[in-house]
């Protein structure tokens, strides 16, 4: 392993950073998240080829649980990855925002476009993640890949103790879309959004947002839904068995 990153075709240089720290609460006991087995391959090694099946992609950084650096480094050793492709690992933080920062502190100079992949989406299609790509190229400072809403969503008054909570308001669905990753940015510009928000926020582009820069979307898919709770599981599953059965993956 590297850290040399290689121009690609257009002369941007994308890498791509993976969260993979967190601890999978609500998957339930068991060894954190992205190490958990798909199929008999562990999660992190799927969104890993994921990312590094783009050409465009020449470094992947994966931010490991804090614990876990060591055995990251050897699983990736361990499975066939593309010889393209340079790799670097790295602890995380306590939060996913805290270790997208450290993924983005280890990044070499000279990369221009960065994309972030949770671990917990390994399924993303190649076709999704160069069509993420193409537009930061061409010219968005970032870009996410969403879907429309299949459920209709309510705003509520949370409540803490188990009592129906009430409903404020039904927001039209048709403005709404449900985001994945990778999400795709201008790297100074994810820099800058990382070096400047401190809120809380659940992914990168609400960082941008908050800068005022210009978040895309551009259409995501059904197979990048993010491996949350034990169910996911199972259909990541039948996702993967259904790809070996359509064409022998
Ligand atoms: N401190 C953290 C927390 C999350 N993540 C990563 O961010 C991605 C999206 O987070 P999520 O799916 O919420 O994962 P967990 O935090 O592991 O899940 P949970 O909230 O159920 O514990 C995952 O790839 C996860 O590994 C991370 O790198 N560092
Ligand atoms: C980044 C993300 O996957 C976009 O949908 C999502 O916001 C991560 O949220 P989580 O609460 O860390 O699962």
């Amino acid at each position: 392993m590297s850290d040399e990153t290689r121009p690609v075709a257009g002369g941007a240089r994308t890498a791509a950073v993976i969260p993979a720290a967190g601890r999978g609460v609500r998957l339930g006991p068991g060894a954190p998240k992205a190490l958990r087995a798909l199929n008999g391959t562990p999660m992190l090694i799927h969104a890993v080829r994921a990312m590094a099946a783009s050409r465009a992609v020449s470094l992947v950084v994966v931010v490991a649980p804090p614990e876990g650096a060591a055995e990251v480094k050897s699983l990736l050793a361990d499975h066939a990855l593309p010889e393209r492709t340079d790799f670097l690992v790295v602890p995380g933080g306590d939060t996913r925002q805290e270790s997208v920062k450290l993924g983005l502190d280890a990044l070499p100079d000279g990369i221009d476009i960065v994309l972030v992949h949770d671990a917990a989406r390994p399924l993303v299609p190649v076709d999704t993640v160069d069509a993420v790509i193409e537009a930061v190229r061409d010219g968005a400072p970032a870009v996410v890949p969403a879907l429309p809403l299949a459920d209709t969503v309510k705003e509520v008054v949370p409540s803490t103790d188990g009592s129906p909570e009430p409903v404020v308001a039904t927001p039209a669905r048709a403005r709404l879309r449900a985001v994945q990753t990778p999400q795709g940015f201008d790297h100074a510009t994810l820099v800058r959004a990382h070096e400047t928000v401190t809120d809380d926020v659940t992914d990168d582009a609400s960082m941008v947002e908050k800068l005022g820069a210009q978040v895309v979307l551009v259409p995501g898919h059904e197979e990048a839904f993010k491996v949350t709770r034990p169910l996911d599981l199972v259909l990541a599953e039948a996702v993967l068995a259904r790809r070996r059965a359509n064409d022998g993956f």
